[in-house]
């Protein structure tokens, strides 16, 4: 469904994108963590086809989507700042929607319009950040394109439209199973909606797996010094930080690797939460404070 083999993007000397290699044949929902800059938002445009590779190939579902008019019946693109048009109400969007994607489900596009409350003939651009967020999941989920892709999806979404859209998510993809990517940068409010995430971080994808194992990746010891150096050994140290005469350590490993079992009178040992996990994963060697 996406193949995509060594590929490089620039904006002129702005180097956005290098040497990604990234393949995925199953329907599933994949989150895209990054920090921001790091390029997620040039990777889905190179996977809908809005941006040529300097280097490398990119195929969805079959197809080359660049300058490729067939791409848009396999991929949709919901972009952060989606371009409507100023003229454009809610039964425009969804006319459009319907003639460019030909798996078009407009029950599911009315019942997501219900859903959100969107009024549907007041002017998008007069939207709110949230409203226009839900304009763009209506569109991008009804779309049932075979890869929809979906760039911060829940910005600007209160809590209770963000549990709307993931309600809706899951059930669209268990009535009609096709690959869905979702970036984003907290990476936990989209974790438990996702099979697998792919972390990119200066400008690769460094890291492409099932969200269960990613999650048991970062290990927390905090307590005396030498009982905690003395407990990491070789480990690799993402942050260390003192506290009076405690230290507080993360370390790059499978919390279940031996960690959820061993006991120690005066260590603390816990899961590392997800985010903070990727977060020093992704810094620039360990943070000390
Ligand atoms: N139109 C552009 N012209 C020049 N450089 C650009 C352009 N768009 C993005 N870039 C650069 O490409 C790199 C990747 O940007 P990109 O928008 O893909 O990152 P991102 O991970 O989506 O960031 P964010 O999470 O902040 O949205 C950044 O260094 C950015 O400054």
């Amino acid at each position: 469904m996406i193949k995509i083999d060594n590929l490089s993007f620039s904006y002129g000397k702005a180097m956005a994108l290098r040497h990604v290699s990234f393949h995925e044949n199953e329907p599933m929902i994949i989150g895209l963590w990054g920090r921001s800059g790091s390029g997620k938002t040039t990777l889905m445009k190179l996977l809908s086809g809005m941006e040529q590779p300097n280097q490398g190939t990119v195929y969805v579902n079959g197809v080359s989507p660049y300058n490729n008019p067939e791409a848009m019946h396999h991929v949709t693109f919901m972009q952060e700042n989606h371009p409507f048009s100023d003229l454009w109400d809610v039964e425009d969007a969804l006319r459009f929607g319907s003639y460019f994607n030909r798996n078009w489900d407009q029950p599911f596009a009315n019942h997501l319009v219900n859903v959100f409350e969107l009024p549907r003939n007041k002017k998008i651009r007069n939207f709110s950040k949230g409203m226009k967020s839900m304009i763009k999941i209506t569109l991008g989920l009804a779309s049932k394109a075979p890869v929809t892709i979906m760039d911060e999806p829940a910005n600007g979404l209160d809590a209770s439209m963000r549990k709307t859209f993931y309600d809706a998510l899951l059930d669209t993809y268990e009535d009609t199973p096709r690959l869905i990517m979702l970036s984003t940068h907290h990476i936990d409010e989209v974790e438990p909606l996702c099979e697998k995430i792919a972390v990119i971080n200066q400008h690769t994808i460094t890291r492409y797996e099932e969200t269960e194992k990613l999650k048991r990746q970062g290990v927390l010891l905090t307590g005396p010094e030498d009982a905690v150096r003395a407990e990491i050994g070789t480990h690799t140290i993402l942050e260390e930080r003192k506290l009076g005469k405690q230290l507080h350590v993360m370390v790059d490993d499978d919390y279940d690797n031996g960690f959820a079992t061993r006991t120690k009178a005066d260590i603390t040992i816990e899961k590392a939460p997800l985010q903070d996990y990727l977060v020093n994963l992704t810094r620039k060697g360990p943070t000390k404070a």
